[in-house]
């Protein structure tokens, strides 16, 4: 049997938690996987050195997952095309920003037999287009790709402390190579029929958070908090039944993707504290990103935006409230204290 090689495309809190697990994965089943699990870094200078250099010397990420080691076989790569030459197995996972031009580098240099599998949460839309990005991946690069996501907060994972996750398939040996590739005993993986199901959960659960962000900000309490959850899932399922008719409804509930990843994000998520600060203090979400954390990205703004415009263009947007106070607080200046009003 021809094993097979992994790299991962990220290193940033997540993608560094990832390449961890594949790490610990392809030490652990030789028989399956190339020893070693290239990591490509966007390079950039950490206490004047390269934060490649210091992951390699130390195994550890000290900008975007301190105090976490790496096994010794996972490697920092700054260059992107050489991290992926021999990889039969591509683990895509870095801010939606970024892909574009990412895949634009990539393109013409991936093993035509590879296969990737986006850890990305958010989407793609340009005019009244909108796509998950594992479409957008296999568009740019030719080659099927899967979606992973699930109740995943990094920095839980890191400690091994247990948690679920969903790989969505078209082609069953895919999402079953995943999962082997990503199950780990305090990470269970299950793995389903539905891409887009997986991946637009992950997405949109991200808007929701940033709701509940408002919520903590103004001090509303738990009760509001769940107003706004069950909303926000109704508003996702909407979505999913509008422009993704093809989308599992038990992907929402039995997938660690749907409601279990709604409720670990709005409880302790990146964008529900941004949010709940920008509620408290005023200040814009880009100064906001910068202060609090470090480096990393937030989605949902992002997606907010995005789900916004596309839905401006489909003439939809009044059919998804929450979605639209999000996006009004979030970019035209109203209030936090407006949204219950919408609820
Ligand atoms: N962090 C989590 O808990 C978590 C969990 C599940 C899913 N995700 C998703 O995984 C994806 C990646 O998130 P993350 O937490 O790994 O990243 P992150 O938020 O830590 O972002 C920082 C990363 O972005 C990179 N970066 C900065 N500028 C760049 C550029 N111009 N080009 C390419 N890369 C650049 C940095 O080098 C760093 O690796 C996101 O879509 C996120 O929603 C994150
Ligand atoms: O920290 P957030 O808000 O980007 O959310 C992290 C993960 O998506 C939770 O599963």
């Amino acid at each position: 049997m021809v094993k097979e090689s992994v790299a991962v495309i990220g290193s940033g809190n997540w993608g560094s938690v990832a390449a961890r697990m594949a790490g610990q994965s392809c030490l652990e089943k030789p028989d399956l996987f190339e020893r070693d699990v290239p990591m490509w870094v966007f390079e950039e200078q950490v206490d004047g050195r390269n934060l490649t250099d210091i992951i390699n010397e130390k195994h550890e990420n000290v900008k975007y997952l301190p105090g976490a080691k790496f096994p010794e076989n996972v490697i920092a790569n700054p260059d992107l095309i050489d991290t992926v030459e021999d990889a039969t197995l591509l683990i895509i996972v870095i801010p939606h920003q970024f892909l574009p031009k990412t895949l634009n580098t990539l393109k013409g240099h991936i093993n035509p037999k590879a296969r990737a599998v986006s850890l990305i949460k958010g989407v793609e839309v340009v005019g009244d287009n909108i796509n998950i990005f594992a479409k957008v991946i296999e568009r740019e690069l030719g080659i099927r790709c899967s979606a992973l996501s699930g109740a995943n907060i990094a920095n839980e994972i890191a400690l091994e402390k247990f948690s679920e996750t969903s790989i969505g398939y078209a082609d069953r040996k895919d999402g079953e190579i995943f999962q082997k590739l990503f199950d780990r005993p305090y990470f269970r993986v299950s793995i389903v029929e539905d891409v887009e199901g997986v991946s637009l959960c992950g997405a949109m659960k991200n808007i929701v958070a940033i709701a509940c962000g408002f919520n903590d900000g103004m001090n509303w309490g738990d009760n509001t908090k769940a107003a706004i959850m069950r909303v926000g899932l109704l508003e996702m399922k909407r979505f999913c039944q509008d422009f993704f008719p093809s989308c599992k409804d038990a992907t929402f509930v039995e997938e660690s993707a749907g409601v279990a990843d709604l409720i670990t994000t709005c409880l302790g998520g990146r964008n529900r504290k941004v949010a709940a600060a920008h509620a408290e203090t005023g200040k814009s979400f880009e100064q906001l990103e910068q202060e609090i954390l470090g480096g990393q990205r937030l989605q949902g703004t992002g997606t907010a935006k995005e789900i916004h415009e596309f839905l401006s263009h489909k003439g939809k947007v009044d059919n998804y409230p929450l979605f639209k106070t999000v996006y009004e607080i979030a970019f035209e200046n109203k209030p936090a204290k407006e949204l219950t009003s919408r609820l």
